[in-house]
């Protein structure tokens, strides 16, 4: 059985201080102090092992919570927080800050690489690629460091997403977290009720209500935004579909939107066979979906790995928390920034079909940055040269 690594460190206090975690979305806050236990770290296929054998020791009430990484080898981070409380705490004021910016990389290189994964995608093969998500990123640096009590409310505004702070494991420097504010629910579960509600196709918001409504018209009728998404729907449904006794998205696509994108979701529902299986098992079984990957799934990661220029880290994998009944939500990491200290490094993707326009991209990857350019109070326009 696998054994628990055991520390109370001398910041695991009281609700009130800046938590450990965070996950806040309409009405539903969680919040996690001071840390008890830690997870041994593994791959995304022995998690539900480790997470079963975790509970048998832990109980029943105990509560997991943290990130799986974007790629599936790489070792997950899941904490048991020592307290959990349920209400905001009143936030710190946001201090301004003053920023460096610097793109890796920039609109022209993203663009380039999309042309090169386009040019993939038209060599016949003997492993068609159907979809890669290409994703750069933004490390922004400010002069002081960051206030994650403060920034926690400023993500949390937009009532279409999850707010979340997690901690990262130790990479020697300040300590690290994975901060965002997702519109994307990988999974839920409770009792027997699964849900998910992937979202792929992606318009930017308009401050005018007529060019927003446009936008979003436009998107709706989209045949590459629509084959982008339905991938994505498919594999959940594919993947979900052995474990339950029922499963449907009753509503089919329709259109979704946080304050600063329109996207197609697709919500679907099931009921499992067995609601033994927990929701972190269920959670690792489908990351990462085309959402952030790609498809055939081993061959998009593997070509994300060779032709973006940083590790993705912890950014597209999955944030969440699980209990010892299997209950639990888990979200894709995205809109996020991994903080550590003054410094935050933004990332953004975008879905790549045949059909895709490079530059088109690179606008769409510029847009998924706002959400927490508005949460950190960066102001940065990109201009295609
Ligand atoms: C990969 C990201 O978004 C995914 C989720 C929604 C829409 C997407 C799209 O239209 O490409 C992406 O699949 C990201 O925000 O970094």
């Amino acid at each position: 059985m696998a054994t628990m690594t055991k520390h109370l460190p001398a910041s695991a206090t009281v609700a009130g201080a800046t938590p450990l975690l965070a996950f806040v979305s309409a009405g539903n806050v969680l919040l996690g102090h001071g840390q008890l236990a830690t997870l041994p770290r593994g791959p995304a296929a022995t998690l539900g092992a480790r997470v079963g054998d975790f509970f048998r020791a832990a109980g029943p009430e105990a509560v997991l919570a943290g990130a799986l990484p974007f790629a599936r080898e790489a070792a997950d981070y899941l904490v048991q927080p020592l307290q959990i409380s349920r209400a905001l705490p009143a936030a710190p004021a946001w201090a301004p800050l003053r920023w460096s910016l610097r793109h890796e990389p920039d609109a022209a290189g993203y663009a380039a690489t999309v042309q090169r994964a386009l040019d993939l995608m038209a060599r016949p093969g003997a492993e068609p690629l159907t979809k890669i998500v290409l994703s750069r990123s933004l490390i922004a640096r400010a002069e002081r460091p960051i206030d994650l009590g403060a920034l926690l409310p400023r993500l949390a505004a937009d009532p279409a997403v999850t707010a979340f702070i997690v901690p990262l494991p130790d990479a020697g420097g300040a300590p690290r977290v994975l901060a965002g504010a997702t519109p994307e629910l990988l999974l839920a579960k409770q009792g027997r009720q699964i849900r998910s509600h992937p979202l792929a196709g992606s318009a930017r918001r308009q401050a005018d209500a007529t060019a927003d409504a446009s936008a979003a018209a436009a998107l709706a009728r989209s045949d590459k935004d629509r084959r982008e998404h339905v991938i994505v729907a498919d594999f959940i449904l594919d993947t979900l579909a052995p474990f339950c006794r029922r499963l449907s998205a009753p509503e089919g696509t329709t259109l979704f939107k946080t304050r600063s994108m329109w996207h197609l979701g697709t919500a679907i529902e099931g009921e499992l066979k067995d609601e033994g299986i927990s929701s972190a098992e269920l959670a690792a079984l489908l990351h990462p979906t085309p959402a952030v990957c790609g498809l055939p799934r081993e061959r998009a990661a593997r070509l994300i790995g060779e032709i973006e220029p940083h590790d993705r880290g912890f950014y597209a994998g999955a944030v969440g928390w699980c209990d010892g009944r299997g209950d639990g939500a888990w979200h894709v990491s995205i809109r996020c920034a991994e903080i550590a200290g003054e410094q935050a490094r933004l990332y953004a993707g975008a879905g790549i079909v045949p059909g895709s326009d490079p530059w088109a991209e690179a606008a769409e990857t510029g847009a998924k940055y706002a959400a927490l350019l508005a949460a950190l109070g960066i102001e940065m326009e990109e201009k295609r040269p």
